[in-house]
């Protein structure tokens, strides 16, 4: 059975961020995303100017949605693992998601799975519908895997976010309390690459 020692990494910035950091050849915890801690009265911007958030602040945003995006949402992020086994094990073991679906497409060789928080008792089992309720969830982690990585000596695995050209990022993940979910990470021989404590962004 591979092993379930996974490397995670955080980097706990001010209401903090995590940093994602995976070994090419586990599946990684990507981030864990502690809730935004109560900042101080002093972090908060005054009513008197203009929000941060506000168009005049952000070059290029339209804070007005154009009516025809109003029924869109946000439904998935994908990112290809090495190995589904030890992939699955961990957002399910470690990360407590559920397979929302998955697809496979044997003429050209690959699988997805779509993992999330939603409550799968509720997922219709006709396949097709099934289908339709996966993409109609919110914030699913899709894995992609190509397969034969997981046995091909050659593999080098997949960019991990965590070395230069610095593109993809990671996935973020709420927790209720970011040490004890460390802790309990640590209990199921989770590695970690960058603990909470351990500074600022790597990169
Ligand atoms: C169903 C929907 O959520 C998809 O994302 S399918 C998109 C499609 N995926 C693949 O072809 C997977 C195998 C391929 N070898 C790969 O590794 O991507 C696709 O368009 N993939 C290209 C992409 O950039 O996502
Ligand atoms: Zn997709």
């Amino acid at each position: 059975m591979a092993s379930s020692s996974l490397t995670v990494a955080f980097s706990l910035l001010r209401s903090t961020i995590h940093r994602p950091s995976f070994s090419s050849s586990l599946p990684t915890l990507l981030t864990i995303k502690p809730k935004v801690l109560n900042q101080p009265r002093s972090f908060v911007s005054t009513t008197a100017m203009a929000s941060k958030e506000s168009s005049s602040n952000n070059p290029g945003l339209h804070t007005t949605p154009d009516d025809a995006t109003k029924s869109y949402f946000l439904q998935q992020a994908m990112i290809r693992v090495k190995d589904p086994k030890v992939s699955l094990d961990f957002y399910s073991r470690i990360m407590g998601m559920s397979l929302l679906k998955r697809l496979d497409f044997p003429e050209l060789k690959f699988t997805l799975y779509f993992l999330g928080y939603e409550d799968t008792s509720s997922a219709p089992n006709d396949p097709v519908e099934r289908t339709a309720w996966t993409f109609g969830q919110k914030a699913a982690l899709e894995l992609t895997h190509n397969w034969g990585t997981e046995t091909d000596p050659d593999f080098k695995g997949y960019h991990n976010g965590n070395s230069e050209p610095s593109g993809f990022g990671h996935i973020g993940i709420t927790v209720d309390d970011v040490h004890k979910a460390c802790k309990r990470f640590e209990s199921l021989g989770v590695e970690f690459v960058k603990r909470p404590e351990d500074g600022n962004s790597s990169l």
